[in-house]
């Protein structure tokens, strides 16, 4: 995916994204960090063609994302948004299979491909058992995996996360990631998601893109993107990173000094 010079704003009179250029590598975990309200959301919201940017371009197989039909877009790329609304009385099972519809025509609907896609999307996300239980009936980190899962179900080679792991415990945070890194790597989804957690980022992506104010400030390895002076000019926040052999990178705040 090439994101070329997208500039965007709501009200068409302040922009938050500014001229933005990246590639998204396919194959790659891609995770786009940032400070509150710099534009993470909304260039992910701009590369899925939910909101269309004032000026530049978004080109997925070569072609601008504004020109492809929903249901043809929705069969190369899915979203997990960061809140997520559903009756609460509907089962997992229903709301994965939710995820199918791009793929229902009046002539091409199989049953079996489709059965086949909600299994495969339960048991990636360990849902199989609570398939016939109720969204009320679901701890935050199962309701999470559940949206998970109807993307899943979409089939899609790309998948976009928007704060996947926010307001789960350390166990479902790492259970999450865990599960997006098998995805990317058994299954070779691209993948780009929002994460607030620098070491998370560090140590489950291979590219990392930092943003501040609507621009990218970096773009590449973490181990080029996390450095204490990219930390203090992003956050306005004293780090230190360091290396060591069992944990890799990681930084350690130290507290919050002049960005
Ligand atoms: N629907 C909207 N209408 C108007 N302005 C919006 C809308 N959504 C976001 N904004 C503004 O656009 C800017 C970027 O917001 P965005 O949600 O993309 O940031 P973010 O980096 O994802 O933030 P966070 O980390 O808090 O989720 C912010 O100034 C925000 O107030």
């Amino acid at each position: 995916m090439d994101i070329k010079d997208i500039t965007f704003s709501y009200d068409r009179k302040t922009d938050c994204l500014h001229a933005i250029h990246a590639v998204i590598e396919p194959g790659r975990i891609t995770t786009i960090i940032g400070p509150n309200g710099c534009g993470k959301s909304t260039l992910l919201s701009v590369m899925s063609n939910n909101a269309v940017p004032r000026l530049g371009q978004v080109i997925l197989d070569g072609k601008e994302i504004t020109r492809y039909k929903p249901k043809e877009l929705a069969r190369q790329l899915a979203v997990v948004h960061q809140q997520n609304e559903a009756p609460s009385d509907l089962t997992v099972e229903k709301l994965v299979s939710f995820g199918r519809m791009p793929h229902k025509t009046m002539f091409t609907a199989s049953r079996d491909e489709d059965e086949q896609a909600v299994e495969w999307a339960m048991a990636c996300t360990n849902l199989s058992e609570r398939r016939t239980s109720t969204l009320d009936q679901l701890s935050g980190g199962e309701r999470q995996r559940v949206w998970i899962a109807m993307a899943l179900a979409q089939r899609t080679p790309i998948l976009f996360l928007d704060e996947p792991t926010t307001y789960l415990d350390m166990y479902y945070q790492l259970e999450i990631l865990e599960l997006i890194r098998q995805l990317n790597q058994e299954h070779g989804l691209t993948i780009v998601m929002v994460l607030h957690d620098i070491n998370q980022a560090i140590r489950y992506s291979d590219v990392m893109i930092a943003m501040k104010e609507g621009r990218i400030i970096a773009n590449g390895r973490p181990a080029e993107v996390v450095t204490s002076e990219l930390i203090q000019a992003v956050y306005g926040v004293e780090v230190i990173v360091r290396q060591d052999e069992e944990a890799g990178m990681y930084l350690i705040p130290l507290g919050v000094g002049v960005s």
